[in-house]
């Protein structure tokens, strides 16, 4: 912590390319970008891909936390950290295991930085079998405190929450229609790679209608099954302990006819990642409503202390006709914030927070 700001030296040369973020001197001291900016009080060193550091550090993000003395310092991942900061905190999605085993050793041996997040945690959510685990393993009643009456007053006033029925493939193709058969896995079914990694190719998602099609498909992958929902989901950022929850547009339902009518397995389009977002448009209130606050709260509270992340988001879709089921679909490590309303200021609290609880952490000590 800096809370005197005593490393700040002025330099007005050191913003040098003009994007609000600050950069070290040859000596590693870190200086501000003005002369009037306020006292560095929490270093950020960030490790983020290209792509990533256009959506996320807008200088609307770096403006704000610049004026509330926080820094953004680019990492240099082919130099060792330790060489580097110091740093505070250290926010990264990179892929690699090389990077991985970097940032591992880094918070092992610098238990005062905070490493957002750990990249074990990050592993976990990028795998499509293992990121949807922990909701299955969701224990309502033993939220509610192993109550009879807490459980159904829970169901009943707030929700379920489970995930689809899916199966994973990561060898031969040519069993899938056999074991979809066998494990009673109903269709139209969405395939998806089983890795997340960052790429395109992670991403590339494909309807299937009928069961032979599916040896077409390319393991490894998860084979979900589809869950109508009114073309409506529900993305829930999490930034530590707050929640913003969003509407964006989805995938049409596929009625019965439909199933019958048609075979193949039919790639589409990320239709949820567009920035037009669901919140404005005339939606079917039934399918536009929000699902309630405190399931949103016991949700995000129990899924950041089980993934151990503070820093990821939720795709939540309402099973169409039902007022009150909801499936869990997709849990993306530190996502598109930048397409969050308001993103800087929830981000900018997030990261005093930080440095507050640490604070308290020293004066308990
Ligand atoms: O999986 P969905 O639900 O589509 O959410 C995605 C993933 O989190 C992407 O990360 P990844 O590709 O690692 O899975 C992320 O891309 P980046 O982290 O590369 O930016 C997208 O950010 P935006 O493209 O900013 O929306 C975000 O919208
Ligand atoms: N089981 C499902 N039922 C209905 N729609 C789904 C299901 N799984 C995915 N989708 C649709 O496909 C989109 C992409 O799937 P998702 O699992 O979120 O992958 P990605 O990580 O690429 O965003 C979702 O936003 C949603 O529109
Ligand atoms: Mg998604
Ligand atoms: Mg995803």
């Amino acid at each position: 912590m800096r809370l005197n700001g005593e490393i700040s030296i002025a330099n007005v040369d050191d913003d040098d390319d003009g994007d609000g973020e600050r950069k070290e001197n040859e000596l590693g001291l870190i200086r501000s970008p003005t002369p009037t900016a306020p006292p560095t009080r929490l270093v950020v060193g960030y490790a983020l891909t290209s792509k990533k550091r256009q959506s996320f550090l807008q200088p609307k993000l770096l403006a704000l936390a610049r004026s509330k003395g926080i820094l953004f310092i680019a990492v240099d991942v082919k130099q060792p950290l330790s060489d580097q900061g110091p740093f505070d905190v250290v926010l990264h999605k990179l892929a690699g295991k090389e990077w991985s085993q970097m940032i591992e050793d880094y918070g092992q041996k610098n238990p005062n930085v905070t490493v957002l997040d750990p990249p074990d945690a990050i592993e976990h959510v990028n795998n499509r079998q293992s990121m949807l685990e922990d909701v299955a393993d969701l224990n309502l009643p033993d939220y509610y405190g192993n109550s009879v009456i807490g459980f159904w007053a829970l169901k009943l006033l707030i929700g379920r929450v489970t995930v689809p029925r899916q199966l994973v493939f990561t060898t031969d193709p040519s069993s899938i229609p056999h074991e979809v058969t066998k494990e009673g896995l109903k269709l139209p079914l969405v395939a998806k790679p089983l890795v997340v990694d960052g790429s395109a190719k992670s991403h590339e998602l494909f309807l299937a209608y009928d069961k032979v099609s599916l040896a077409k498909l390319e393991p490894p992958l998860v084979l979900q099954e589809f869950v109508n929902h009114g073309g409506v989901l529900f993305k829930v950022y999490i930034i530590g302990e707050f929640i913003k929850v969003v509407r964006r547009f989805s995938l049409p339902d596929v009625c019965k006819r439909e199933l019958s009518k048609i075979a193949g397995v039919f790639p589409f389009p990320r239709v949820s990642c567009a920035s037009a977002s669901a919140d404005g448009a005339d939606l079917d209130p039934k399918v536009a409503e929000l699902p309630p606050s405190p399931l949103l709260e016991m949700l995000a509270r129990e899924l950041r202390l089980r993934l151990g992340l503070q820093l990821f988001n939720v795709d939540i879709i309402r099973e169409y006709g039902t007022r009150d089921l909801y499936y869990i679909i997709d849990i993306n490590y530190f996502p598109g914030y930048g397409k969050m309303p308001d993103y800087e200021h929830t981000f900018t609290e997030f990261l005093l927070s930080l440095e507050q609880s640490k604070y308290e952490k020293v004066l308990v000590a």
